[in-house]
């Protein structure tokens, strides 16, 4: 049985990936930004490996990510317990409502806003990368750049400790497809009012290398 399924957003955060692995049944791929495309490339890769015959084991979404102050230091590595839809509901004037309480079918809304990662893969990872950050991270489709949406983004989700914009939608393709699923980020800028210049890429994507060093073992242990 093929190995692990790696998806990043970018090239440049798979190959960051790739230079932390000799294992070759590790894959990674880069699949496009955002949670839509992201997931459904993922699901595309997983139904064709399923097809050949060559199924993946577990999925991982990596990559760099936004970090919240205070949670997490910028060229840390998270590891997700949850991959959360954080931007998936509806605006109201006493806030924000997320999509499970908008009274709709629950079997329009699939497993809903949140995807918990496989226990088993998220304790070898843990093991492995003992000075990673666990909690939740944050999906959403547009970067956080103000100082007032990064205040309510932390009070709705207290135990968030980064978003990014891909992990809940390859939860979803890994979910549907009965996979283990994990996310792993790399911090490369602080969640705030939006200051490109100041992203830590490089660093980021060192830590990213480091942290792909333990995909193998980990995912060795899976049953
Ligand atoms: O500009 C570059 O040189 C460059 C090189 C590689 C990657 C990028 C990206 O912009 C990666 C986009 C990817 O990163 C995640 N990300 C990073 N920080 C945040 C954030 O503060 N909020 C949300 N997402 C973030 C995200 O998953 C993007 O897909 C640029």
């Amino acid at each position: 049985m093929t190995g692990l399924l790696v998806l990043t957003a970018v090239p440049a955060e798979a190959e960051a990936v790739r230079a932390g692995l000799t294992d070759p049944t590790v894959t990674v791929r880069p699949v496009g930004v955002g949670p839509a495309v992201a997931g459904a490339a993922t699901a595309r890769l997983l139904t064709l490996a399923e097809a050949a015959g060559r199924p993946y084991r577990a999925v991982i979404s990596a990559g760099i990510a936004g970090g919240f102050a205070g949670r997490v230091p910028v060229a840390g590595t998270v590891l997700g317990t949850r991959s959360v839809a954080a931007d998936l509901g509806a605006e109201s004037p006493d806030g924000f409502i997320p999509i499970d309480e908008l009274g709709m079918p629950p079997e329009l809304l699939g497993g809903g806003p949140v995807v918990d990662a496989d226990p088993e893969l998220l304790a070898a990872l843990s093991a492995a990368l003992p000075g990673a950050t666990a909690g939740e991270i944050l999906t959403v489709s547009t970067v956080t750049g103000t100082a007032a949406s990064t205040r309510a983004l932390a009070d709705r989700h207290p135990t968030a400790v980064a978003e990014a914009m891909e992990g809940y939608g390859v939860a979803v393709a890994a979910a549907q497809a009965g996979l283990a699923f994990v996310e792993l980020r790399t911090v490369s800028n602080p969640i705030g009012p939006r200051d490109r210049g100041s992203w830590r890429m490089a660093e980021a994507f060192r830590a990213l290398t480091e942290a792909a060093r333990a995909l193998p073992e980990a995912a060795g242990t899976l049953g």
